[in-house]
C-alpha cells in the first residue's frame, strides 16, 4: 500500500529530559501513514526514547508529540496504546501464556467474542509463518529466540492497530533468519500498509525497511531522507554508518 500525504505522527518542537540531563533536543519530524520509518543511531542516541513518547510511555519536557492531529498528553492512554502495536526485542512474552493467549491477550482485553479471536490467532500465525497447528499451544520456553520474535511481531499486530512501533525487533538473530524476517515485514508491509516506527542501530536494515531514515546522534535527528539522501550527506554520523558499510564491503 502506498504512503499517503496524511500525517500520523508528528514531533513538533519536542525536546525530553530526565533529571535535567537533556536526552532529546529540536525535534521535528512528520510521520506519514503507510510510511515505515526507520529510527538509525548507535546505542544511546534516543532511538528508544522516541519510540516512548509516540505511546506516551514518556511526555515532551518541551514540544508536542501527536497522534492522528491530537497530543500524546491529550489521548487516554489506553485509547492511544490500543491504536499503536509494539513490538521489542526480547519481547516480553508472558511466559504462562500459551502462544495463541499471547497473541489474544490485546483482543480478549477488548472483549472480543472467543471465536474471533481464535481466527485472529490463526491468521496471524501464518502471516508470521508459524504453523498454527505445531505453535499455538507452545508455552515461549518452548519457542526458538526467532519464533518468539515472530510471535511478538503476531501479538503487535493483533488488535489491527494503524501504527506498529518496532524497536530492534530482529536484533540479536542469526543473519539468515534475520533476513528472513525482514523480507517477511517488506512483504506484510506491502499488503498492510501500516505506519511503522522501527529502531535499528544496523545501516543495512535501514537501508532494506526505511521509506525514509532518520539518522539519531546523542539526541538530535541529524539526517532525515530516503537511503539516497543519507549516502550523499555529508553529516559525520551519516559518514561514520557508511563507512561502516563499505567496511564490510571491503572485508574489513
Ligand atoms: N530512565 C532513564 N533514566 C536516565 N537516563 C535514561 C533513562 N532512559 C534512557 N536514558 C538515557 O537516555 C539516552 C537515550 O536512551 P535510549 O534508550 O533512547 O537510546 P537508544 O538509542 O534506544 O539506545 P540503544 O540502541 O542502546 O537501545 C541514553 O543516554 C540513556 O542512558
Amino acid at each position: 500500500m502506498p504512503q499517503s500525504s496524511e500525517i500520523a505522527v508528528e514531533f513538533r518542537d519536542v525536546s525530553f529530559e530526565i533529571d535535567r540531563r537533556k536526552i532529546l533536543a529540536d525535534l521535528n519530524l512528520s510521520i506519514y501513514r503507510g510510511e515505515t520509518i526507520v529510527l538509525l543511531g548507535r546505542s544511546g542516541s534516543g532511538k528508544t526514547t522516541m519510540l516512548k513518547l509516540i505511546n506516551r510511555l514518556a511526555i515532551p519536557t518541551t514540544g508536542v508529540v501527536s497522534i492522528d492531529d491530537r497530543s500524546t498528553a491529550d489521548w487516554d492512554t489506553i485509547k492511544l496504546r490500543r491504536r499503536i502495536g509494539y513490538a521489542i526485542q526480547d519481547i516480553g512474552l508472558f511466559p504462562h501464556f500459551n502462544v495463541s493467549e499471547n497473541i489474544g491477550l490485546v483482543p480478549s482485553l477488548e472483549r472480543w467474542q472467543t471465536s474471533r479471536i481464535e481466527a485472529r490467532v490463526y491468521e496471524l500465525l501464518n502471516l508470521v509463518g508459524l504453523e498454527p497447528e505445531v505453535f499455538a499451544r507452545r508455552y515461549p520456553h518452548q519457542l526458538s529466540g526467532g519464533q518468539r520474535q515472530r510471535v511478538g511481531v503476531a501479538r503487535a499486530l493483533a488488535a489491527d492497530p494503524p501504527i506498529l512501533l518496532m524497536d530492534e525487533p530482529f536484533g540479536a538473530l542469526d543473519p539468515i533468519t534475520r533476513l528472513e524476517l525482514q523480507r517477511q515485514f517488506l512483504y506484510l508491509q506491502q499488503q498492510l500498509g501500516k505506519t511503522v516506527v522501527f529502531v535499528t542501530h544496523d545501516i543495512q536494515e535501514a537501508f532494506l525497511l526505511g521509506t525514509r531514515i532518520g539518522l539519531m546522534n546523542e539526541g538530535n535527528l541529524v539526517v532525515l531522507g530516503t537511503k539516497d539522501e543519507l549516502l550523499q550527506s555529508q553529516h559525520s554520523e551519516a559518514r561514520a554508518f557508511i563507512a561502516c558499510l563499505n567496511a564490510w564491503e571491503m572485508g574489513g
